[in-house]
């Protein structure tokens, strides 16, 4: 049988799910080390030989343009390839850790990978307006004006105004690929039930049964938004212990954007922002709405780098 390409659509332990171009799906496994794919993949892909079964092999993963890598336990690596950005949803309550929320979009911007935040639950008047407030630092990073803010910061009430919302999500997921990222309770199954009719349909039968039968009800899974085909959304579990072990220390200045601007200009070429003597991030370091480097980030950025220059195992 010949080589067909196709792209990963779900990823459960070393079974995949390929699609192949006019849309159907199937199991397969990868031939070898070097054919191990993540969701978003785009493969070569073999079909079984008659009476050798209905899984097939994956013979070569294609060149990737990005690989969104995050590390949730100490063994636990999880990936998604391909993205044209990743949508972080967190919602007013229950109240996000911003520690997780500025890990993930450091691994975005480890990646290469454009950001989006969500804050959802916009009905919850007081605690949303507490929340928005938190994200402050987020919503005007990158300085003032038309285009300037790094991060994209959307208000969504998913329950109580889901059709201003989908139309909303829809104009900026539209032809793209996206990774949706958040804790649990801020909302994403709701967005994906609202962005995808059927989700759990979509699944399909492949899906269920390779969870079901492998005890993991959780597993990364690319849904299309549109029958086309050309916008997809990819649900990915496990928020809550966002490692960033594949970084070093020194790799976090210049992915965090508010401490990116000023780490150059540091009296010590390899000045850690800590402690040292004419550092200008910690010279910017203060209240949210007076200073270009929120308190709260200076010290997420501190707890992370003795995180990752503990030594590695
Ligand atoms: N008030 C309010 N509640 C919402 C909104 N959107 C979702 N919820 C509720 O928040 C709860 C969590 O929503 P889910 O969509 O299940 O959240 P999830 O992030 O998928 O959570 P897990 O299933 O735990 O991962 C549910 O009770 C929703 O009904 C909203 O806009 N406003
Ligand atoms: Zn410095």
């Amino acid at each position: 049988m010949s080589e067909r390409e196709g792209l990963v659509v779900s990823s459960h332990g070393r079974h995949c799910v390929v699609e192949s171009e006019g849309g159907q799906r199937r199991i397969c496994h990868p031939r070898g080390k070097k054919s191990q794919a993540v969701v978003g993949d785009r493969v070569l892909w073999r079909a079984p030989a008659p009476g050798q079964g209905e899984e097939g092999t994956i013979e070569k993963v294609l060149p990737r343009r990005n690989l969104f890598y995050r590390q949730d336990e100490v063994r636990t690596k999880s990936f998604a390839a391909n993205l044209d950005q990743v949508l972080v949803l967190v919602a007013a309550e229950p109240v996000f850790s911003e520690s997780q929320l500025t890990r993930a979009l450091i691994a975005c911007e480890a990646a290469g990978i454009t950001a989006l935040i969500a804050l959802n639950k916009s009905d919850l008047v007081e605690p949303f307006a507490r929340a928005w407030e938190r994200l402050w630092p987020y919503r005007h990073m990158g300085g003032e004006g038309e285009g300037a803010h790094h991060y994209r910061v959307l208000p969504l009430s998913l329950s109580q105004s889901a059709e201003v919302d989908r139309e909303a999500l829809l104009a900026l997921l539209e032809g793209k690929t996206t990774l949706v990222l958040g804790p649990s309770g801020a909302g994403k199954s709701t967005l994906v039930n609202l962005l995808v009719p059927g989700a759990s349909a979509q699944t399909g039968e492949i899906s269920q049964a390779l969870n079901s039968g492998r005890h993991t009800t959780t597993s990364t899974q690319l849904y299309w938004i549109d029958e086309g085909r050309h916008t997809a959304l990819i649900d990915s579990p496990g928020f809550q212990e966002f490692g960033l072990r594949h970084l070093a220390p020194t790799d976090l200045a210049r992915c965090m954007p508010d401490i990116a601007v000023y780490a150059g200009e540091c009296r010590f070429y390899n000045c850690t922002h800590l402690h040292e003597p004419g550092c200008a991030v910690m010279a910017h370091v203060g209240d949210p709405r007076q200073a270009a480097i929120s308190a709260q980030r200076h010290r997420i950025y501190g707890e992370l780098f003795a995180e990752l220059s503990q030594s590695r195992y």
